[in-house]
């Protein structure tokens, strides 16, 4: 196991004892000399905005090492349950965020393999009596040592009582309860739906000790966001294209909150300019270096 050690100028060193599994994630952390607080920083850095999340999940994560600490030092610690309920509209990374995390819980040494497993309604409900009860425990087993992310979690109870969902949200509920600690279950989905989900299964909620909101994007957090999206391929918008784009994701927001698909809206965009840029450099007869790289408004193509 890693071992909180002591606390110097603010920071709390990680150190290995002898034959830890994870050694070298934890050489990681030692070696680059980050305090865990600035690990969580580094790990979210390529995420735009949320803000208020990477504050929860710092709470988490000291919380963790602390308690982790308090135990070495014989003093009263509390079971550590990280199961999750990620309430936010589509695209807002919700699913990015749950990666992430289970690489950040494996090498912190919690979850021993730090995989990451989604599944949905389909993975884990049968159609004939005893096959939701198989089906759930194959996906349960699969995600040992790691994350299970159910997305739109509310699929499970969409039959209401007779239905096997109910089955499903009962044996991930008893395996919470059994108290093995080497997974985490994050349920997710759209907050109106997750919040009527909740409010059909009562009990559920308080097995969830972390309840995280991912918030809508502004104008400005999407525009960056797609910027990095283009400059980690080499691409930038022209200042036409982006003032282009930037209406448009004002207007997109103004219009149908509902049901704008937020970052990965973004992302389809991104994509699909860098495809009409492409034809569009084919057609022409003159190119130069830099127009492989900028993409006009011509090739932003909204909708
Ligand atoms: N804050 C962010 N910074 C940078 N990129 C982001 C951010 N949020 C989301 N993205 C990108 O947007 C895309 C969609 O994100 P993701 O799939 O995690 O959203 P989601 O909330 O799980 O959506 P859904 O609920 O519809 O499945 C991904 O490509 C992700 O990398």
């Amino acid at each position: 196991m890693a071992q909180a050690e002591g606390y110097k100028n603010g920071r709390i060193n990680i150190i290995l004892s002898e034959n830890t599994p994870q050694s070298s994630a934890n050489l990681r952390v030692k070696k680059q000399k980050h305090s865990p607080l600035e690990i969580v920083d580094k790990e979210f850095a390529s995420f735009v905005g949320l803000n208020d999340l990477k504050t929860s999940i710092k709470e988490i994560y000291a919380s963790i090492l602390i308690n982790e600490k308090r135990k070495e030092e014989g003093l009263k610690s509390s079971k550590q349950v990280l199961h999750m309920l990620f309430k936010g509209n589509p695209g807002t990374g919700k699913t990015t965020v749950a990666r992430k995390l289970a690489k950040l819980y494996h090498d912190m040494n919690i979850l021993s393999k730090g995989h990451f497993i989604e599944a949905e309604r389909a993975d884990l409900v049968g159609e004939y009596i005893g096959q939701t009860a198989q089906k759930t425990r194959a996906v349960i087993q699969k995600a040992m040592g790691g994350i299970l992310f159910i997305d739109e979690a509310y699929s499970l109870s969409r039959g209401g009582e007779k239905d096997f969902g109910k089955e499903a949200i009962d044996l991930l509920v008893k395996h919470m309860e059994d108290g093995r600690e080497d997974m985490v279950l994050i349920l997710a989905g759209y907050p109106r739906e997750m919040d009527r989900f909740l409010s059909m299964n009562p009990g559920l909620e308080s097995r969830f000790p972390f309840i995280l909101d991912f918030d809508d994007y502004s104008v400005d957090e999407l525009l960056n966001i797609g910027n990095r999206m283009l400059s980690e391929r080499q691409y930038q918008l022209s200042k036409q294209a982006e003032w282009k784009f930037r209406n448009h994701l004002a207007k997109k927001l103004r219009e149908d909150n509902y049901n704008f698909s937020n970052a990965r809206y973004v992302r389809n965009v991104i994509e699909k300019a860098i495809r009409l840029q492409a034809v569009r450099l084919l057609n022409s007869d003159k190119m130069v270096s830099r127009d492989l790289i900028v993409l006009t408004d011509q090739d932003l193509l909204l909708e």
